[in-house]
């Protein structure tokens, strides 16, 4: 089955109708240029609100990997989604680790597979990698497709994480295609930038689970 992630929750609300809705993970924005950043005060009191076994992920951009650290410890975060090109230098991550990359091209894919490659010769080996789709001058939560068709078949060798331009309305079709082993959505489930739609997270949850399920891991 495929695993769902609804990211950038802002509120307790949002956090507990996402659990409801019968999403695995819900993301928590760090990244202060985004619509739906939240302070790890914030955070706290969402990652409250989640039932015992929805886990909470922080997407953090451009951050130093010790403040992350700190962050995902203070806050109980199970996995840590990050935006840097590098696999990570001295330390392993001491928790789920999902890079996230930006992809254009045939070239984006690559990259991807030379990450996880570089990573797992490290003894690094991300959980998973998500794949989002490339638009010139921001990170995410764009709204954008990624190359679906380019994806077709993609094994980094590591679960693929499948994010950008989600919708209730193509989130069955993406998986068609793609087989991710899990979907990521941000504004697709939106009724206002970072506040959720409730309606939406319910049929994004139900028409991503009516979709063929992705090869096991
Ligand atoms: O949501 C954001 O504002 C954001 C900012 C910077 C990095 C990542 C961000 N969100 C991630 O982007 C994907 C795709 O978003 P969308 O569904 O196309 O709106 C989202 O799932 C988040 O993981």
């Amino acid at each position: 089955m495929v695993r769902i992630k609804i990211c950038g929750v802002t509120s307790s609300e949002d956090a507990r109708r996402a659990a409801d809705a019968g999403a695995d993970a819900i993301g928590l924005n760090f990244y202060n240029k985004s619509s739906r950043c939240v302070t790890p005060q914030q955070a706290a009191a969402v990652v409250r609100a989640l039932p015992a076994f929805t886990v909470a992920v922080g997407v953090f951009v451009g951050t130093p990997l010790r403040q992350v650290c700190a962050v995902a410890y203070q806050l109980g975060l199970r996995g840590v989604q990050t935006y840097d090109d590098q696999p990570p230098g001295e330390d392993t991550f001491p928790f789920a680790h999902v890079p996230s990359f930006r992809v254009k091209d045939a070239t984006g894919l690559e990259h991807v597979r030379r990450f996880v490659d570089a990573a797992t010769a490290l003894g690094r080996a991300p959980t998973a990698v998500l794949i989002d789709s490339y638009v010139e001058g921001q990170m995410g939560g764009t709204g954008h497709r990624a190359p679906w068709e380019l994806l077709r078949g993609f094994d980094p060798g590591v679960p693929v994480v499948l994010a950008g331009g989600l919708t209730p309305e193509n989130v069955a079709e993406a998986i068609a295609t793609v087989r991710p082993w899990a979907v990521d959505v941000a504004s697709g489930v939106e009724r206002a930038p970072g506040v959720k739609d409730p309606e939406r997270m319910l049929r994004f949850v139900q028409n991503a689970r009516s979709a063929p399920a992705p090869p096991a891991t």
